[in-house]
């Protein structure tokens, strides 16, 4: 999740209906419509700690706003960026040690903030498919975890600082960073652009719909209404939880949920046929390999996603015609690792370029997506958030 300032201050403004659970520090001051007498010399920093507990690994934002006048908004003066691996989720039955993963964290938290700003400095963690995936009580056990963790540093712990975000937040809120960074987001605005997010374990589509049709014949929870700019959005999107790069990847092998983990290797002619590695996730090690005796390929590997994917995808038709989206997190990092598009320029792609490079065999991918968007496809703006 990435948070930017100016989106940062608008999502006080934005009434969410599907029960945001984002928790907002007090300290963020609204900016007011009244002129308010303008104080010499105001000036105000104030920090901000937020933490992306994702299923593949825990990443630490520290942000560092600048208020110059007490009527404007702040400014994001800094922020600064750490990450371990693995993340929360694979320490579902050690809830210690992913604790301390965290005590980690906040140690970069103490160097990069003054002393003095530490008890008003509001932390918050968002956990999300990782912990969605486990079992209810081992996630509860994590987020106590993580929650003592807090209420025993220094700084300053709202109220639900440290929960599991729905999908449907974390599809809203992708949505909302994506359209203000690249400009969209404006009273009115007509011309939005969508977003794909892959992560580990669950990925998200979000998008304004254009026609009614679409909101009309989606599934009642795939539709959430926002309040922004004193009017309602009817936004599409869903979160697929279990369809995120690697538990797709693990649901294909026919592991995810599987018993025998100890002596079963499971086999796909997604893998080359001479490939053999333990993969973790979810805080579980599955023996995969590729079939030795048999055949890999793009055709064979095609059937194996299809029996994943089959009868899960909702596909509104008008995603089908010239949208654009935004795809990031694993999108991007495959087209990256495929040559689709430039590490440090992000590039412009069409989905049937990935189904193109996966049929050359350039890449050992699983793309969950690959038949709901096949034919006419929409352009996707690979971009590095
Ligand atoms: N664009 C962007 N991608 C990120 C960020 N943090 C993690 N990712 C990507 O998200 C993917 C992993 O998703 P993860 O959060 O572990 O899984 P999830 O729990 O299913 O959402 C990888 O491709 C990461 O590079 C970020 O701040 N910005």
């Amino acid at each position: 999740t990435y948070y930017n300032h100016h989106i940062y201050n608008r999502y006080r403004a934005l009434n969410h209906h599907a029960n945001m659970d984002n928790q907002l520090p007090p300290e963020v001051p609204v900016a007011k419509e009244e002129v308010a007498p303008r104080p010499v010399n105001f000036s105000r920093t104030f920090y901000g700690i937020m933490f992306d507990a994702g299923s593949t690994g825990t990443r630490i934002h520290i942000y560092k706003f600048i208020q110059k006048d007490p009527v404007e908004l702040p400014v994001l003066d800094n922020e600064m960026y750490h990450a371990v691996k693995p993340g929360l989720s694979a320490y579902a039955d050690m809830p210690a040690m992913g604790g301390e993963t965290i005590r980690q964290l906040l140690k970069v938290a103490k160097k990069t903030i003054p002393k003095e700003q530490w008890i008003q400095t509001p932390v918050v963690l968002k956990a999300t498919a990782g912990l969605r995936l486990l079992p209810q009580e081992k996630a509860k056990a994590l987020l106590d975890e993580v929650k003592e963790i807090f209420d025993d540093s220094p700084f300053f712990v709202p109220n639900n600082s440290v929960t599991i975000m729905n999908g449907t937040n974390e599809g809203v809120l992708a949505w909302v960073t994506v359209n203000f960074l690249t400009g969209h987001l404006y009273a009115k605005t007509k011309r939005t652009v969508g977003i794909l997010d892959l992560g580990g374990g669950s990925t998200q589509i979000t998008f304004l719909p254009r026609l009614k049709k679409t909101v009309l014949t989606a599934p009642e929870d795939y539709i959430a209404r926002i309040n922004m700019f004193n009017s309602t959005f009817e936004l599409y999107t869903h979160s697929y939880l279990g369809n995120g790069l690697i538990a797709a990847r693990l649901a294909t092998l026919g592991a995810l949920g599987a018993d025998g983990l100890d002596w079963k290797v499971f086999r796909s002619s997604c893998l080359p046929k001479k490939f053999r590695e333990d993969w973790s996730f979810g805080g579980l090690t599955y023996k995969v390999s590729g079939i030795p005796d048999g055949f890999a390929g793009y055709k064979l590997c095609y059937q194996e996603v299809l029996r994943v994917v089959k009868g899960i995808v909702h596909q509104p038709f008008e995603v089908k015609g010239s949208s654009i989206f935004y795809a990031f997190s694993y999108y991007y990092d495959r087209a990256v690792e495929s040559g689709l598009i430039d590490g440090s320029r992000g590039g412009t792609v069409e989905v049937r370029d990935f189904k193109k490079r996966a049929k050359e065999g350039k890449t050992l991918d699983v793309l969950p997506f690959s038949k709901e968007h096949s034919g006419q496809s929409p352009a996707a703006h690979i971009a590095q958030t």
